[in-house]
């Protein structure tokens, strides 16, 4: 019988997976890609790796988990046997700075974290206590956001605090890792040569960030403490004064909790638009506000790029990847064009048809457009961690 790993990808409002077959090579086989709806209208869809559709199918209320998805890949897709499944986690803290295997007490230990990533950390704890408890000997693996962003300088982590509380672990993280070590190692699949370049990889999804790289590394990030900072996102406000939070939590009497939901769930491209944090959507629309809130995006976008080339002391390549990076040509357009400056000049052909290179020969920095693939990531960070 074949052994297989699954790889779990825990969003807002669905879980993204990939299975895998273990080959004798050692290669992981991509056998099924897909996604597990948890809203309003429970769904599973599951693509072979060729693009033919293996299913998609409602789930009925009690069977919607999980389960269901245990149920397609034991009892429909072929025989297989499951040795280990990995999940992404948003937030690793101090401690988890590579995959570790989920035990009940590592499962409390991330819990812990919870408050850094209230939104996301949740989401990723709940498959993996559902498949715990429907799998109790299938082993589990942690795959960290986080653990790509180890390699930074004090001086970029920092926050400028009392210094205790940089030990005591208050300081820039950094996020989107599983992606940017899938973009780093895809770079030097292309080219070692291509990798070695001054790099920024803008991860341009619903929740957006960008890494600098020097050599494959990251050398500076623009989320921080938490998933809320850099970047105008789907829903979150990215970088802030804090002292406009400081005013609505002493002179508004707003609660941190309501606070805390305006900045997660209210701000960003849909409170900018009022219409919605979806990009399609926003571009789709003849609202002037849309088209404001896309401009705005684009705007801090190109701002971040150029902080970030500073840490990087020039840039050489500018990478764009996830569902607005790889799809949208109008906000990469927009960005770059507001990098003219840098010697950045997009080919607009190229761009439009979404090409791996949509720089101009001319340009001084080599921009591209390059698929994430998080999965892929998470099931050889599990395989290895298996094998340790
Ligand atoms: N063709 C497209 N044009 C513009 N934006 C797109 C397109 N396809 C996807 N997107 C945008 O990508 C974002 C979702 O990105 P994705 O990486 O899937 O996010 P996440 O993994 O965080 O849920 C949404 O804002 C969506 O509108
Ligand atoms: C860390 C983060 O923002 O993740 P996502 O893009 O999945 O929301
Ligand atoms: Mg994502």
């Amino acid at each position: 019988m074949r052994h297989a790993i699954l790889a779990l990808n825990a969003g807002s409002s669905s879980i993204k997976f990939g299975l895998y077959d273990l080959e004798t090579s050692s290669e992981l086989q991509l056998v099924s890609r897909g996604a597990l709806d948890l809203g309003d209208a429970p769904r599973l869809s599951a693509k072979a790796a060729d693009g033919t559709v293996q299913c998609d199918r409602p789930l009925a209320g009690d069977n919607a988990g999980i389960g269901a998805l245990l149920h397609w890949i034991e009892s429909e897709l072929g025989s297989r046997k499951l040795v280990s499944a990995g999940h992404r986690i948003v937030h690793g803290g101090r401690e988890f700075v590579e995959p570790v295997r989920l035990t009940p007490a590592v499962i409390e230990a991330i819990d812990r974290l919870t408050p850094l990533a209230p939104l996301h950390q949740p989401r990723s704890l709940a498959p993996i206590r559902e498949l715990a408890a429907l799998r109790r000997d299938l082993p589990q693996v942690g795959c960290f956001d986080t653990a790509f962003h180890q390699t930074i300088d004090p001086m970029v982590s920092r926050f400028a605090l009392p210094r205790k509380y940089d030990a005591e672990g208050i300081r820039r993280y950094g996020f989107h890792g599983l992606s940017y070590e899938y973009i780093a190692g895809r770079l030097n699949e292309i080219s070692p040569a291509l990798a070695a370049k001054l790099t920024i990889v803008a991860h341009l999804g619903n929740g957006a960030s960008l890494c600098a790289m020097r050599d494959g590394r990251s050398v500076d990030t623009t989320m921080g403490f938490s998933a809320l900072d850099g970047l105008v996102m789907g829903t979150r406000c990215g970088a802030i004064d804090p002292g406009v939070l400081l005013y609505f939590l002493l002179e508004r009497g707003i609660t941190g909790e309501a606070l805390q939901h305006m900045l997660y769930e209210k701000s960003g491209l849909l409170g900018i638009s009022g219409i919605s944090g979806d990009m399609r959507m926003l571009e789709a629309s003849d609202d002037p506000r849309a088209r404001e809130a896309v401009d705005f995006f684009a705007f801090r976008a190109a701002r971040e790029v150029a902080a970030l080339a500073n840490t990087l002391g020039g840039l050489e390549c500018l990478v764009f990847t996830a569902g607005i990076g790889e799809h949208s040509a109008l906000v990469r357009k927009a960005i770059c064009e507001r990098l003219r400056w840098l010697g950045v000049a997009i080919d607009e052909p190229a761009n439009a048809s979404h090409a791996g290179i949509i720089s101009r020969p001319d340009s001084k920095v080599e921009i591209r457009v390059v698929a994430t693939d998080e999965e892929s990531v998470i099931a050889r960070q599990a395989r290895m961690q298996g094998n340790a």
